[in-house]
């Protein structure tokens, strides 16, 4: 935490002189009155006559000294604020940055509602801690020192009695908050929980309202709101409990100081004006032990706020960079060597000895069964992860010996769930390559066939994408990703069933124009659809984690059964033909569809018809 303080420390150490200044002014204030009391109302030095000039002097004195005091105290708490704040904005941005650079697996682990928590409310806390640190302990320290030393000036007795109470007092502070302080920790998991829940339920709000799963859904939030609250109860009785033991143990402080000091006055050993000023002291100095209380669970808690945050800031990031940091040299050749895979926690490989090159400018389409391992695959190249064995290389070097940025900006993907922010289309389009010209950024829009529906919008690309795209359909969406990945003019690109909302013509015109404007990217299409695979250079069938066939649409239909039924299925020819025109195949596999989905009406409205019957 040091590294954070020490760059705001000149501004905590002018701080820490402003509330000396406002501490000096509080303990001058009761001696001021002990005069006004002593010699200017009872005249005890001169002779039992008062002086009410001494008094509007003095009066005037203490004015002048608050209002010192106030001036003080605010310029403290704006040194406090800058240190605080300043402080929380860079915990802020390096844990944001240090998330950026986590593999998928160390975002897992810590899930996306903590690590929300960490950056808003756990953040807070530590701004709190600081600034309570700065203002409150140094209060505290010079507070109960001088009040001491100006008590024993009046009489030692008077500073004996408060150093007697004060063991008792810090020690029912110190039992509440050993008792309270695990607690502190337990609530901050709590509140991961609750965030966690939120956050998942506000990104699928859509699924829940579809599945009519809002009851459901209340009851999971409001079991885990229940549990924090639970949790914050717990504190909130333990410091109930110590608030007014703290409060009883300094009035009985205060009623001893009375019953000694008014036995002084008897005896005539004390004046009137010391003892009130010896109140005050003990007063100031109990009130700064109450404040040390509220200090110390803010301390509690944003020390567990801090671990909580260094458990980001010192991890470190499973994906090194390598030493290469060249993204322009090389064609796009991709080599698998004897690639296995295991996610990370799991004992079980997802791939199996991968030995596979993929030529500079060739197409290769990915096929398989879902699970099968098609997304994994793809995921080793822009090293999303790393392999468990063997090696991904990239132009002849290891995807491990790349800097990260230089080996992603030779990759350009696109997924099948579009990723779009809040802001134009055109910067969703652009948001891989920030500088690009508007020409290029429409020319990559026309390719991804995404120009047609943009240009007539009111504000063309200009128009603001809701939240995640939401205003857009799936096909738009996947269109604008599209174009995202295109303008990006990588050596690579990688379209992992990118293109499954789009109907199948657009589908065909995308790929056809791609393969005009980028002839010499290597592409990877992951697809379930023939018309999507039949064009690529090569076909690859994954099965559990395995290549269990690989060849042109052509060798695959003649010698691959599992080819032949998707092919069958997808397209209705009991004997395929290979040498069908583009538009011929697309015609067949569109009226294929319509006549599986007719059989299925009938099917489902005559289980219905049968259901009514039976019912009936
Ligand atoms: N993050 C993950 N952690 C653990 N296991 C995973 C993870 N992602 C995928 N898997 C597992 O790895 C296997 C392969 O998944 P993958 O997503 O690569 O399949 P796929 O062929 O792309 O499937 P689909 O066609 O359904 O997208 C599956 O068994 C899946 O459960």
């Amino acid at each position: 935490m040091w590294q954070y303080i020490k760059r705001y420390a000149h501004f905590a150490i002018i701080a820490a002189l402003f509330m000396g200044g406002e501490v000096l002014m509080d303990l001058i204030q009761p001696g001021l009155m002990r005069r006004i009391v002593d010699d200017g109302v009872l005249g005890l030095n001169n002779n039992g006559v008062g002086n009410m000039e001494l008094v509007w002097h003095l009066g005037v004195r203490m004015i002048g000294m608050v209002l010192i005091g106030c001036c003080f105290g605010s310029l403290n708490n704006v040194f406090v604020n800058m240190v605080s704040q300043n402080m929380g904005n860079d915990l802020r941005k390096d844990t944001f940055r240090k998330i950026m650079t986590f593999s998928f697996p160390q975002i897992e682990s810590f899930g996306a509602g903590s690590l929300i928590t960490r950056i808003t409310n756990d953040v807070t806390q530590v701004e709190r801690l600081i600034a309570q640190f700065v203002r409150g302990m140094v209060r505290t320290v010079l507070m109960t020192i001088g009040s001491l030393y100006f008590m024993y000036t009046l009489s030692p007795d008077f500073a004996f009695i408060v150093l007697c109470a004060l063991p008792f007092i810090i020690g029912t502070m110190a039992f509440c908050l050993r008792k309270v302080n695990p607690l502190f920790a337990l609530q901050q998991e709590k509140l991961d929980g609750v965030n966690d829940v939120l956050q998942e339920d506000i990104s699928a709000i859509r699924i829940i309202k579809a599945c009519v799963r809002e009851t459901y859904e209340k009851l999971r939030f409001g079991k885990a709101n229940g549990d924090l609250i639970k949790t914050q109860l717990k504190v909130l009785l333990t410091l109930a409990f110590m608030g007014p033991v703290v409060n009883m143990l300094m009035n009985l402080t205060i009623a001893a100081i009375l019953w000694y000091g008014a036995r002084d006055v008897l005896e005539g050993t004390a004046s009137p004006g010391s003892i009130m000023a010896a109140i005050t002291y003990t007063t100031q100095l109990l009130m700064g032990i109450m404040m040390l209380m509220m200090l110390f669970q803010n301390i509690s808690r944003g020390f567990i706020s801090w671990k909580r945050l260094a458990s980001v800031l010192h991890l470190k990031p499973e994906i090194q960079d390598g030493e290469y940091a060249d993204s322009t040299a090389g064609n796009g050749l991709i080599e698998f060597r004897d690639v296995s895979f295991a996610y990370p926690g799991s004992n079980k490989n997802v791939l199996e000895h991968i030995n596979l090159t993929i030529k500079p400018g060739e197409t290769v389409a990915i096929m398989g069964s879902t699970g099968s391992g098609k997304t994994t695959l793809i995921n080793l190249i822009p090293r999303f992860y790393d392999v468990t064995e063997g090696s991904v290389c990239i132009d002849g070097m290891d995807v491990r010996d790349y800097k990260v940025s230089a080996l992603r900006n030779k990759v350009a993907v696109a997924l099948q769930k579009s990723e779009l922010f809040s802001t134009s289309i055109k910067e969703n389009i652009a948001w891989g390559n920030p500088d690009a010209a508007d020409e290029k950024i429409e020319n990559a829009a026309r390719i991804a066939q995404a120009h047609e529906f943009i240009a007539p919008l009111e504000q063309g690309y200009d128009t603001v994408v809701a939240e995640r795209g939401m205003s857009l359909s799936g096909g738009q969406k996947q269109r604008v990703a599209l174009a995202r990945a295109v303008l990006k003019e990588s050596p690579i690109m990688i379209f992992d069933d990118a293109t499954s909302a789009l109907d199948l013509k657009t589908e065909a015109s995308f790929y056809n124009d791609l393969a005009k404007t980028s002839p010499h990217s290597t592409k990877i299409i992951v697809a379930q659809r023939i018309a999507s695979v039949r064009r690529a250079n090569r076909i690859l069938i994954l099965e559990n984690g395995t290549v269990i066939a690989e060849g042109t649409h052509k060798d695959l239909l003649k010698n691959c059964a599992i080819y032949q039924d998707i092919y069958q299925s997808q397209v209705g020819d009991i004997a395929p033909d290979e040498n069908k025109s583009e538009n011929e195949l697309l015609t067949q596999i569109t009226r294929n569809n319509a006549a599986q989905e007719k059989e299925n009406t009938v099917t489902q409205s005559s289980r219905t018809g049968e259901g009514v019957s039976t019912h009936e």
